[in-house]
């Protein structure tokens, strides 16, 4: 794995077919007796280095509810476009604008990049091909934020799930906090699970639609460009249709979907807060696995829809992102906040930064 990890040049890096072999933690064992803990923990630690990416299984969330969660997003994206855009999200303000029904072309994923003529250019030579659906704390009693919810009469039940499933993810996210602050053996092990005690979270629901295989396959359309993610820790669930790939320092690599299991991966404030320890690493969605690597379509054959539903964890708004007791020694793993070193952010003003060259 080379330097080249954070270089503008990996996006055009090459996909190959030998998927990262990401180790899969179990999380009845991070929770089990402390020598099972202290392996798990370990392998945690270990995946978190060498990857940014790994498998959870056995989460704290039965794996109805998040079959169910697929179904009312597959609801969701086959309403009609008007229905939908009775949702739309707002012209970006701050992160708490994020919300809302973005159509394809609102919202367009760039890899530390802020200058908006460069940006601008990205959009032309990177197309997407995805509409989301953005939620922030969706607790009842949250004093957070309004969601941007579709009607009720036209979605029944959509939001009274969501307000289950963003408890469910919280809870579990709480855990997962505690963990990784075990993993890196700190001092006071709650200081990231209490960093984010606000439980100022945000989901996104993804819909890469059906589309002509050529494009992807070409590399002239992405479904989704390459990026790291912007909060701490990132749950990701991921229907059967692949498509991930995530950059090893060379190569684009798949993630295989694999049935029951959650991908956690690290985001930029995390590898910022473990010096580098810890990667943010970059990732994709482009055609799954078996379609880049075959050449014998008929023309104008199409690759299915795919989902994916994303929770991203995010420090309360006026944490300062800075080095963690204990990691003053840079790991081997240049941050990912460049530039911003020595600036000392807070979590609302990276997202910001960030969001804010996502919605130029
Ligand atoms: O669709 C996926 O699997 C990836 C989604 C993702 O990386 C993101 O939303 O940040
Ligand atoms: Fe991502």
């Amino acid at each position: 794995m080379g330097a080249s990890h954070y270089s503008t040049k990996v996006k055009e890096a090459e996909s190959v077919e030998i998927p990262f072999d990401m180790p899969v933690i179990d999380f009845a064992g991070l929770n089990g007796s402390p020598e099972e803990r202290a392996k798990w923990l370990d392998e945690l630690d270990r995946g978190f280095q060498t990857y940014g990416f790994v498998y959870l299984s056995n989460s704290s969330i039965p794996e109805e509810m998040v079959e169910e969660a697929f179904e009312w997003s597959k609801r969701l994206f086959a309403l009609p476009l008007e229905v939908k855009m009775k949702a739309k999200h707002p012209a970006y303000e701050t992160p708490y604008s994020h919300r809302g029904y973005a159509p394809q072309g609102v919202g367009h994923t760039v890899q530390l990049l802020f200058d908006p003529d460069e940006i601008e250019k990205t959009k032309i030579t990177e197309p997407e091909i995805k509409e989301t659906f953005e939620l922030g704390n969706s607790m009842p009693d949250s004093d957070l934020v309004a969601n941007n919810w579709v009607p009720e009469e036209d979605l029944p039940g959509f939001r009274a799930f969501h307000e289950r499933w963003f408890v469910a993810c919280t809870e579990l996210s709480q855990n997962l906090q505690r963990c990784l602050g075990e993993a890196l053996k700190l001092e006071d092990v709650d200081l990231l699970r209490k960093q984010e005690s606000k439980y100022d979270a945000h989901i996104s629901l993804m819909h890469y639609p059906e589309m002509p295989i050529e494009p992807l396959r070409a590399g002239t359309k992405h479904r989704l460009n390459a990026h790291s993610d912007y909060g701490s820790l990132t749950m990701l669930f991921q229907g059967q249709v692949g498509g991930l790939e995530v950059h090893d320092g060379e190569a684009y690599r798949p993630i295989v979907p694999k049935r029951g299991t959650i991908i956690l991966n690290v985001g930029d404030m995390l590898e910022r807060q473990t010096n580098g320890r810890w990667k943010s690493s970059l990732h994709r969605v482009v055609a799954p696995r078996d379609i880049m690597m075959r050449d014998d379509f008929e023309p104008g054959a199409t690759v299915v829809d795919r989902y994916a539903i994303v929770y991203f964890c995010q420090p309360n708004a006026d944490v300062l992102i800075d080095t963690l007791p204990g990691y003053e020694v840079a790991g081997k793993w240049k941050p990912n906040m460049i530039g911003d070193w020595d600036e000392k952010m807070t979590s609302l003003e990276w997202l910001h930064k960030r969001y804010t060259a996502e919605f130029h």
